[in-house]
């Protein structure tokens, strides 16, 4: 299967983007799908109906629709922490049945979002006027993220991010807050992150240092009640989640706090209701016209097929700063793996570096390379066709033309000839003409994908996290790896606790390497 890909990638490598509209008028339309309130082209790519076919005959040969199933239904696909994988259980707002180890956990799960929704009501009239959320990765990006994608929708206190172990981010936010009406909400899976545990006593000591009693300031958010209660938060106060909920995938249940809050029961339910929506698209349509698959398959065609080893976010919509941020952990700590399920090492590449800004900044910074680097960078535009700013509906027709410019540009490119023209039109001539010229040539025939929305509401975002989410997993199964476990985080914690008393001078650091003794020497002349 990956030998026909190879065959369709050197077909198709230098096949003309512009050249295959001029061939086919319906491109655009046989290329791009609607689905829900999105509409996802993938029509300025050199994907041709032939390799099109070979990339879902490659999610055919991965079993992509039984390995869906099997997560939906609750089978331990996370095999290597032997869990199964039911963040969509948390967004199933019908309650139908979801069964694990021959139980059904929704009743669990709908208990937990009334308990959310009680308690974030409380919140946001209890005069309340900024809450801090403790936690980092899946504990914070979540929430940090839609926090900011909807900030139309915000109605309840102020929310703050705290994720790193950076005195500096907690001491910044802090000195915004009034301690009388600040609430923590401490949200870690485990419990046990070094940087999540350390902010928090920090926040307590806070407290206490203006002399403000911590009783009814903390909620917990977590797997691990018994680390939550030892922490002093009560049960009343903690709101769990099972370990079938991976950290990167758990916004739609409690670590979502923080942004039911800001937004409301009623608009967090919202949000679910459209990530329920994708889920029921992702189990439901062929494969040909499955969001997900062809999010994916286009993936698998730029970095397995022509091997682009990054590819760019790029949201037309400054709310939706921190999307790149949630998707690297998404997608790279899914997918940036390079032993297979079964113990084998990959034979193609892992999952591609994500990286990405909003629109229209990004313009302004890097996209001299994408457009004229030596690398090819597939650019997964995004942008609505309507904004929240009706009175300023020129900045956002603006913004669209300024998204769509872009993947024309990459497209079309700029020949010599044309180039040569606009120099002649100077008045340059000769050699001068000629160098001028080839600095502003454009190679084009760059590929990439547009995703548009009609409004960026909380339902849509909902739709299109869960759509990330499903990419990431057909992607990890085309790749035979599981896009549920995280190994690779673990050396760098291991050995970050064994450094703290190194840095501290507490222990010597005989029997590090060369690099790590200057390091540290060079801190103990500071410190
Ligand atoms: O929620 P926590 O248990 O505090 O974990 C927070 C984060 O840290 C870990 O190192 C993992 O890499 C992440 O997947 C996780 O989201």
């Amino acid at each position: 299967m990956w030998d026909d890909l190879k065959a369709a990638a050197d077909a198709g490598r230098d096949q003309s983007i512009l050249g295959m509209f001029e061939a086919d008028a319906d491109r655009a339309d046989a290329f791009s799908v609607t689905a829900l309130d999105l509409l996802f082209d993938y029509s300025k790519t050199q994907i041709d109906a032939n390799t099109r076919d070979v990339l879902l005959r490659l999610a055919q040969a991965a079993d992509i629709e039984a390995r869906r199933d099997a997560m939906f239904a609750g089978a331990k696909i996370n095999e290597t922490e032997g869990r199964a994988v039911l963040h969509t259980a948390l967004r199933n707002l019908d309650g139908d049945p979801v069964m694990v180890d021959g139980q059904d956990v929704m009743p669990d799960v709908l208990d937990t979002l009334t308990r959310m929704e009680t308690v974030a009501t409380e919140v946001r009239g209890s005069g309340i006027t900024d809450v801090v959320n403790i936690g980092i990765g899946g504990s914070d990006l979540g929430p940090a993220m839609a926090y900011l994608a909807l900030a139309p929708y915000c109605d309840g206190p102020r929310c703050h991010f705290v994720s790193n172990v950076d005195a500096a981010d907690i001491a910044d936010t802090l000195r915004g807050c009034d301690p009388e009406k600040t609430l923590f909400i401490v949200a870690s899976k485990t419990f046990t992150t070094i940087e999540t545990m350390t902010n928090a006593r920090t926040a307590r000591a806070w407290l206490q240092d203006h002399g403000v009693s911590t009783d009814g300031r903390f909620i917990a958010l977590s797997s691990n009640a018994a680390a939550a209660s030892e922490w002093g938060i009560p049960s009343e106060r903690v709101l769990g989640f099972e370990d079938w909920v991976g950290g990167r995938y758990s916004m739609w249940g409690p670590i979502g706090l923080s942004l039911m809050v800001a937004i409301g029961p009623d608009g967090f339910k919202a949000f679910l209701r459209g990530g329920q929506a994708m889920d029921l698209h992702f189990r439901s349509a062929a494969l040909p016209e499955n969001l997900p698959v062809l999010l994916a398959l286009v993936g698998i065609w730029h970095n397995q097929g022509l091997g682009h080893a990054t590819r760019a976010v790029l949201p037309y919509d400054n709310r939706l700063s921190r999307l790149p941020a949630y998707l690297q952990q998404l997608e790279m700590e899914s997918n940036g793996k390079s032993v297979a399920m079964d113990g084998t090492s990959l034979t193609v590449n892992s999952g591609p570096v994500v990286w990405g800004e909003p629109g229209t900044n990004g313009q302004h910074a890097f996209y001299q390379l994408i457009h004229q680097g030596t690398r090819v960078v597939p650019c997964e535009f995004m942008v609505a066709a309507e904004g929240h700013e009706p009175d300023l509906r020129h900045h956002h027709e603006l913004l669209i033309a300024n998204c769509l410019a872009q993947s024309e540009a990459l497209m079309r490119g700029r020949s010599l000839d044309e180039a040569r023209a606009i120099m002649a039109k100077k008045g340059l001539t000769g050699d001068e003409l000629e160098r001028q010229a080839r600095h502003r040539v454009f190679p084009g025939n760059r590929p990439s994908t547009t995703l548009m929305m009609p409004k960026l509401t909380p339902e849509v975002l909902g739709q299109i996290i869960a759509l990330y989410e499903h990419r990431v997993f057909v992607e990890g199964v085309i790749l035979g790896i599981n896009s549920f476990d995280q190994w690779g985080v673990e050396l760098g914690k291991e050995l970050a606790t064994s450094l703290g008393p190194l840095v501290s001078g507490d222990a010597p650091a005989d029997g590090k390497d060369g690099s790590t003794q200057a390091l540290l020497g060079y801190v103990k002349r500071y410190s």
